[in-house]
C-alpha cells in the first residue's frame, strides 16, 4: 500500500501497549531541518500521547542522514534506551549521490537492528522532491515521524516481552501477552 493510501499519522492507542515506562532515544538529520524538525515533532508529540514523559525522550542531532547511522549507535552504547528512532529527509538532487546515501543509511540502520539488541526505527524520507517531504512530515499524508514513534513504542515492547520469556523459559504468545506456567509449553512454530 502506498503512502498516498495510508494516513501516516492515525493510530489507535487501544492497540498500542503501555509505553509510560520506556525511554525513547531520537536522533535527528539537521540536514532539510524544515522537515526533519516536523518529523521530529511528530514523533515526539505521538510518544507523549501515548504517555511517555518527556523526560524519558533523549534528542541527538547529527550533520545528515549518513550521520544517523553513528549516532544511533553511539546512543545505543550510552543510553539506556528501550528504543532509537533516526529521522532523515534526503531529497534527490543532480546527482547520484542520492542514491548512496539513501542505500548507506538504510542498510546502516537495518545493520544495528540485526548487530545490537535495542531496536533502531528507520524515520528517513528518500523523496523526489520537497513537496513529498512536506506531505509526509505533516502535511496530508500525515507524518511518518508520528508513524515511527508508534512503531518505537511496540518495538520497544517486542523487545521487553521477549526478554521476560526468556528469562522465564516461557513461550512469547501471538498476542504478545506472557502466561507464567509451573510447566513451560512447547514453543509454537518451533
Ligand atoms: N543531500 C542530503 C544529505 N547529504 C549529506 C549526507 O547525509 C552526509 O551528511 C554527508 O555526505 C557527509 O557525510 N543528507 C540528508 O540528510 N539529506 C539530503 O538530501
Ligand atoms: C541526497 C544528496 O546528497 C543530494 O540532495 C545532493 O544534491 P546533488 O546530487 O545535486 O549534489
Amino acid at each position: 500500500m502506498a503512502t498516498e493510501n495510508k494516513n501516516l499519522s492515525e493510530y489507535d492507542k487501544n492497540t498500542i501497549p503501555n509505553a509510560k515506562d520506556f525511554r525513547f532515544g531520537i536522533v535527528v538529520s539537521e540536514w532539510n531541518d524544515a522537515i526533519t524538525e516536523g518529523l521530529y515533532n511528530g514523533a515526539f508529540d505521538a510518544l507523549v500521547d501515548c504517555d511517555v514523559p518527556a523526560q524519558q525522550i533523549i534528542r541527538w542531532n547529527v550533520p545528515g542522514s549518513f550521520e544517523l547511522i553513528y549516532g544511533a549507535k553511539k546512543m545505543l552504547q550510552t543510553q539506556n534506551v528501550d528504543a532509537v528512532i533516526v529521522i532523515g529527509c534526503v531529497i534527490q538532487g543532480e546527482t547520484k549521490h542520492f542514491d548512496f546515501v539513501c542505500e548507506g543509511v538504510t542498510q546502516g540502520i537495518k545493520d544495528l537492528n540485526v548487530q545490537t539488541d535495542v531496536p533502531v526505527i528507520f524515520c528517513v524520507l528518500t523523496d523526489n522532491n520537497m513537496q513529498q517531504s512536506i506531505d509526509r512530515s505533516g502535511g496530508v499524508h500525515g507524518n511518518k515521524g508520528t508513524e515511527a514513534a508508534i512503531a518505537a513504542i511496540k518495538m520497544a515492547y517486542i523487545r521487553q516481552q521477549a526478554s521476560i520469556a526468556h528469562a522465564y523459559n516461557q513461550p512469547l504468545l501471538s498476542s504478545g501477552a506472557i502466561q507464567i506456567e509451573d510447566t513451560p509449553r512447547k514453543i509454537e512454530n518451533e
